[in-house]
């Protein structure tokens, strides 16, 4: 692939005394792009679509964390286990689904859903829209400059967005490092099933992946410092989930904390001392406690900045403190919202601001909900935990709407009560809420536990981002016999009908 040259002699000239004088003239692009994960394409993609030329770089796969240890594999491993156990609630279908998963048969099935950890596919997709990629580690070496581990030299005219995401942290426990546990990354690509599994962490990553090990047959056990599961949910989120993962037979211990981790041989088995004086020895042990910014070994001093921290960016992407206003944060690494949709939301919104700043565009849309600014990423994030059941929310919780001084009601309904649900399942369980502004009579946040209400909740991000107001939603009738005539309880449930 051929880089992108400088048209314009000024350019070159400014590039080359970038380059340090090292005589090697390095390649000049209006916008780099530091990291290849979904973030980092779809930034490249939007500029390179306003017609700006774009390079990324990218040291591991392009596709990034996503595509290969995240998203991806871990749906790949929760599709059958839910799809098995909705199955399992009809009737008629019931005895055909009552044995065990075919471990090894997910196992392939994730492996091609992660094609085999090789990015050909997507150097392909980079390569049809006309974006170059580069190899190798890549470090900011002052303003508007990156190098790239292998001695390439790469100069950006208009703007370098960092996208290189986030890793998974282990805490500060003696011996854990040691011990060589498990992070997302081999709780994803793992190629056999544990015997003895202990999960540290109840938030999505330990509760997503208790579920996929426990029903391909591990013995898993989950620990939490906390009361409860998925702690940033409504606090009946995670108990429906806790309920069902007890009764998959994970053993669940809250209010716990690892004091100490031994692993006298690698490989060999795993004792987790707990604070309780309690010791548990297992096979494998994943943490699943968090994420840390990938910026560490960035150049980030290059330019002024703090090394190893989150990367803080205004609503336009662009990062705090930086003379000349060129660089971005975009993804995981800006800790706005740690999903890919949301990262891709962002990706969205810098490739156009960046664009737009390209062309001297004097006056840009900053207002909230403006085409320059991230917003719903602030006020409008839905996620789905892929548990059995799932659970699905998209803005504030009520708890969080209180904090944030609204003037709220709470509307509750039983899923289970809603005539699709039985359908769906015998012996449906659910709870769904919504949250209401009670000022502008808009919504602040939903929240669905329930099978299959991950597909549900696409609604409520409409209402929400939407601000649609509750009067206008009376008139959005949900269709007769789904889950989503839940829709209409809680409405009724409001209005006092
Ligand atoms: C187990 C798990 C499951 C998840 N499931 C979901 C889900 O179902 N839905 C969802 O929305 N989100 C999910 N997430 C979150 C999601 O994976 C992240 O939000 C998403 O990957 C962030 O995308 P990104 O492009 O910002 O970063 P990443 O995907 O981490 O990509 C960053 C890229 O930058 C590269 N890079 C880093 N440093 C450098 C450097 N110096 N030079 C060159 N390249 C570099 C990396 O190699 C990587 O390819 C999950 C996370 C985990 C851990
Ligand atoms: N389906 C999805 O959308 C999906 C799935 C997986 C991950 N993700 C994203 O990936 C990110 C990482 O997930 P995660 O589960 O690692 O992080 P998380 O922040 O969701 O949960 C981490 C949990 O670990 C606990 N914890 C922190 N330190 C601890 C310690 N020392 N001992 C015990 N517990 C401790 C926290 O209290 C928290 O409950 C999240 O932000 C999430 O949004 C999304």
């Amino acid at each position: 692939m051929s880089a992108n040259r400088p048209t314009e002699a000024t350019e070159e000239s400014a590039a080359r005394a970038a380059s340090g004088g090292d005589g090697a003239a390095p390649d000049t692009y209006d916008v780099i792009v530091l990291g290849g994960g979904p973030v980092g394409e779809n930034v490249a993609d939007r500029v390179h679509a306003a017609g700006l030329s774009a390079v990324v770089v990218e040291h591991e796969l392009v596709g990034g964390e996503c595509s290969y240890w995240a998203c991806m594999p871990s749906k790949a491993l929760l599709r059958p286990v839910t799809a098995r156990s909705e199955a399992r609630r009809v009737p008629g279908l019931s005895d055909a689904v009552a044995g065990p998963l075919d471990a090894p048969a997910v196992l392939a099935h994730r492996d091609a859903t992660v094609s085999y950890w090789k990015d050909d596919g997507q150097v392909r997709w980079l390569d049809s829209v006309g974006l170059d990629l580069v190899r190798g580690r890549a470090r900011l070496a002052g303003p508007r400059r990156v190098t790239v581990e292998g001695g390439r030299t790469l100069v950006a005219r208009h703007a370098v967005a960092v996208c290189t995401g986030s890793r998974p942290v282990l805490p500060n426990v003696p011996g854990l490092a040691a011990a060589k546990p498990w992070t997302s990354r081999e709780a994803t690509s793992a190629k056999a099933v544990p015997g003895r599994l202990v999960i540290v962490g109840g938030g999505v990553v330990g509760v997503e992946m208790a579920t996929a090990w426990r029903a391909l047959g591990a013995s898993v056990t989950l620990l939490v410092r906390g009361d409860g599961l998925l702690p940033r949910m409504e606090p009946f989120a995670g108990h429906l989930v806790a309920e069902s993962l007890a009764e998959a037979g994970v053993f669940l211990r809250t209010g716990v904390e690892v004091s100490e981790v031994r692993r006298e041989a690698p490989g060999g088995p795993v004792t987790v001392l707990l604070d309780t004086g309690d010791e548990i020895v297992a096979d494998e042990l994943l943490i699943a406690t968090g994420r840390a910014p990938r910026t560490e070994d960035l150049g980030l001093e290059t330019v002024g900045l703090t090394p190893g921290g989150w990367l803080e960016v205004d609503d336009t992407l662009r990062v705090d403190g930086v003379p000349g206003g060129w660089l971005y944060g975009v993804g995981d690494v800006n800790h706005r919202a740690l999903l890919t949709h949301q990262g891709k939301y962002q990706a969205r919104v810098a490739g156009a601001v960046i664009a737009a700043r390209a062309r001297g565009v004097p006056l840009l849309e900053t207002d909230r909900w403006g085409a320059h600014v991230a917003t719903a990423d602030r006020h409008a994030v839905p996620q789905v935990v892929f548990s059995d059941p799932e659970a699905a929310a998209v803005g504030l919780s009520a708890a969080e709407a209180e904090r944030a001084g609204y003037r709220i009601r709470v509307i509750d309904h039983d899923l289970g009560a809603v005539a699709g649900a039985s359908l769906y399942a015998d012996g449906y369980r659910g709870r769904a809420r919504m949250v209401v502004d009670l000022d502008r009579e808009v919504l602040l946040g939903v929240t669905f536990v329930g099978p299959g209400v991950g597909e549900l909740l696409h609604s409520a991000t409409v209402a929400v981002a939407g601000e649609v107001p509750i009067e206008r939603l009376w008139h959005a009738v949900p269709a007769y016999p789904t889950i989503s005539e839940v829709w209409l309880r809680l409405l009724e449930a409001f209005r006092g009908d």
